[in-house]
């Protein structure tokens, strides 16, 4: 039996590989057309004095987002958990988290939703809050000096790989410290003009806790996320409450956008499906056309 190691970090033509067993870590390298990803599971053998990579096994699922033209771009591999933070500053942009969301469902990945820095407002999203918790999402809202609120995420995170997003300067750094820390992820500034946090972290990287038994990767920090190329059936599939109506349009091929019967339309006007998600997904089926 050779040991097994998952991706922490690549580099061109190496990687940063941790022990599945005892954790320890080695450099191996790989051959440029194998495209290891963070995350991923792999198998080395010993050439010489280098380690190299000499399969990948199946990837359950893995992370994407749009690449510069489109294309669906893999981030990190085996992921369980989504943690997506979101902050009173900067303010979440439009669909942000209806996009993470996509993908979430898309890849079979659970969603952890937190609303952090309640300390500077703690009521801007009670009414969202409540509106992701009727959806079935485990929702936090959270402070980085109130460590408590941040503690009662640990227990989700215990035994699981999570892949941590959100816009820069949220707070996925801090949360993080907190629950983890051993953990350093680069922190970034938030940038006073603008609002907008600085482009700090570049290279998406796996970190293992000890005492969580628990893997956490951290995403690019990049303003936007960007869904890849998708058609509106792909995109309504990413929408938890259409479940239950999809397939009873009056046509199969139905985009719910302008068709005469449309069965999500009706759970809009039935109040069944709340009308700013609708929208969001209209907005998020509209935007596809940038691709174009
Ligand atoms: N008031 C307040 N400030 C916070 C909170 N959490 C984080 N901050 C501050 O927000 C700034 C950004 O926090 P980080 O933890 O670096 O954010 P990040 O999401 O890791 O940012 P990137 O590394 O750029 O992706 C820092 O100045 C933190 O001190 C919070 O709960 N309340
Ligand atoms: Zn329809």
């Amino acid at each position: 039996m050779t040991d097994l190691y998952r991706v922490s970090s690549t580099q061109k033509t190496t990687a940063t590989l941790i022990n599945c067993d005892d954790h320890s870590k080695i450099k191996a390298f790989f051959a440029r057309k194998m495209k290891p990803i963070c995350g991923d599971v792999v198998e080395i053998e010993a050439s010489k004095s280098a380690y190299v990579i000499k399969k990948i096994q199946k990837r359950f699922n893995s992370f994407c987002r749009a690449d510069n033209r489109g294309r669906k771009q893999h981030m990190a591999a085996n992921v369980d958990q989504i943690m997506i933070v979101m902050a009173v500053e900067p303010f979440p942009t439009r669909d942000i988290l209806n996009r993470y969301l996509v993908t979430a469902e898309h890849e079979d990945i659970e969603p952890i939703l937190i609303f952090n820095k309640s300390d500077i407002d703690s009521k801007v999203f009670i009414s969202i809050i409540n509106q992701y918790e009727q959806l079935g999402y485990n929702v936090f809202k959270t402070s980085k000096d109130e460590v408590a609120s941040i503690n009662d995420i640990k227990p989700l995170l215990k035994d699981k790989t999570t892949v941590i997003v959100g816009q820069s300067g949220v707070g996925k750094s801090s949360i993080t410290r907190v629950m983890m820390p051993s953990v350093v992820l680069k922190t970034g500034k938030l940038s006073d003009k603008t609002g907008k946090g600085a482009h700090t972290t570049s290279v998406t990287q796996m970190y293992y806790d000890e005492p969580l038994n628990a893997n956490i990767i951290d995403s690019p920090g990049v303003w936007e996320y960007g869904l890849w190329i998708m058609t509106p059936h792909e995109i309504a599939g990413g929408f938890r409450e259409f479940q239950d109506y999809l397939g009873q349009c009056k046509f199969s091929n139905c985009t719910h956008i302008h068709e005469p019967q449309c069965a999500i339309m009706q759970a809009v006007k039935d109040n069944k499906i709340r009308e700013n998600r609708y929208h969001s997904f209209l907005r998020i089926v509209d935007s596809m056309k940038y691709w174009a």
